[in-house]
């Protein structure tokens, strides 16, 4: 069986021309980090690189060589207006006629990366409506202005799932060609679920709501829902966000006590709003406990937030707990 390949697949979506350059130097460069973790320990990149990010967070050696790649592979694309990362202190200009800013998570989930399990790269792309160099500024917009967003998630095999502000669609890498073929063209996320995704560890550091919420779900058919839930946890937000755009279900990250100041573990600009995008493009719904995290305005590229997605109606009933 033929399939739509990316480059068909875009231009059949008629894709402004400049958007579709970086959705393809992404793809490109994914399929690059994707060979080099599949080398892992035998090319000796695996454990940690010896420095923490701006985040205050410990570095793994591939977060900064995806960081470097993925980095490397935009700024030689002149749509790039200019990027930002989760690895990076500041943001990076770019092109002065560039038409786009570039928000991303090189590599989502790193603490899977020396246990070989799933990881991810996490993108966003903002249209440019500034002055000729970007400011941190400039990409301080509301997640619902994002043109584009997706991930590539490097499971046992390599998928890049995308959305044009037309949909969801998934893409599987073809390892002999390098070409990713479109897998899936409809993606929906049923309005109900089954599933609930959570680091149940938290349980006591969470608010009054979340506690009763998550509770009520694990008395199953005892309790008030009068139903049995199932629950996963992959520790990377792209692959349990990939398993609810396959087969449904609740993702959250509540804000929690460990770090009272801090808002949230997600970052807003390059995982929540990225997500979201897709999400709600599947029909999906993604909270914070007050409102629509694609309405935020940011106030800096590497605030926090915490997260409520998934399924509308169970997402409608998380929220719910919190505003009652
Ligand atoms: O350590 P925990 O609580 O399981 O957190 C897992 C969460 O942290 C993250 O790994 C953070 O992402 P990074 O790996 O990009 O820092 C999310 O993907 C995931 O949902
Ligand atoms: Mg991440
Ligand atoms: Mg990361």
């Amino acid at each position: 069986m033929s399939r739509i390949d990316l480059p068909q697949y875009l231009a059949d979506a008629t894709v402004a021309p400049e958007l579709q350059s970086i959705i393809l130097g992404l793809a490109n460069v994914s399929a690059d980090i994707s060979k080099a973790l599949a080398k892992g320990a035998l090319a000796g990149i695996l454990g940690a690189a010896g420095a923490e990010n701006v985040q205050g967070e410990d570095q793994k050696k591939l977060d900064v060589i995806a960081n470097d790649m993925i980095k490397a592979a935009l700024a030689a694309l002149p749509a790039v207006r200019g990027l930002a990362s989760e690895e990076e202190t500041d943001v990076v200009p770019c092109h002065t006629s560039g038409s786009y800013l570039v928000t991303f998570d090189p590599l989502d989930g790193s603490s899977n990366i020396d246990i070989n399990s799933m990881v991810g790269t996490i993108f966003s792309v903002l249209p440019h409506t500034g002055e000729a160099v970007v400011t941190e500024q400039d990409f301080l917009q509301p997640g619902r202005h994002q043109r584009a967003a997706g991930y590539v998630l490097y499971g046992p095999s390599v998928m890049l799932v995308l959305s044009t502000g037309n949909g969801v669609v998934m893409f599987t890498l073809d390892q002999d060609t390098g070409n990713y073929l479109l897998t899936e063209a409809d993606v929906t996320i049923p309005a109900d679920a089954k599933e609930f995704s959570i680091n149940m560890s938290n349980q006591r550091h969470w608010v009054a709501p979340m506690q009763s919420y998550i509770a009520d779900l694990i008395a199953g058919k005892d309790g008030p829902r009068g139903k049995d839930f199932n629950m996963r946890w992959v520790a990377a937000m792209v692959a349990d966000v990939h398993r609810i755009l396959c087969r449904g279900g609740l993702f959250t990250y509540p804000w929690d006590s460990r770090k009272p100041d801090q808002a949230g573990k997600l970052r807003l600009m390059y995982e929540a709003n990225p997500m979201g995008f897709l999400v709600e493009q599947a029909g999906g719904e993604v909270w914070t406990p007050e409102g629509k995290i694609l309405d935020i305005q940011p106030e800096h590229i590497h605030q926090r937030v915490p997260v409520i997605l998934g399924a509308a109606n169970e997402v409608a009933l998380c929220v719910d707990y919190h505003q009652r």
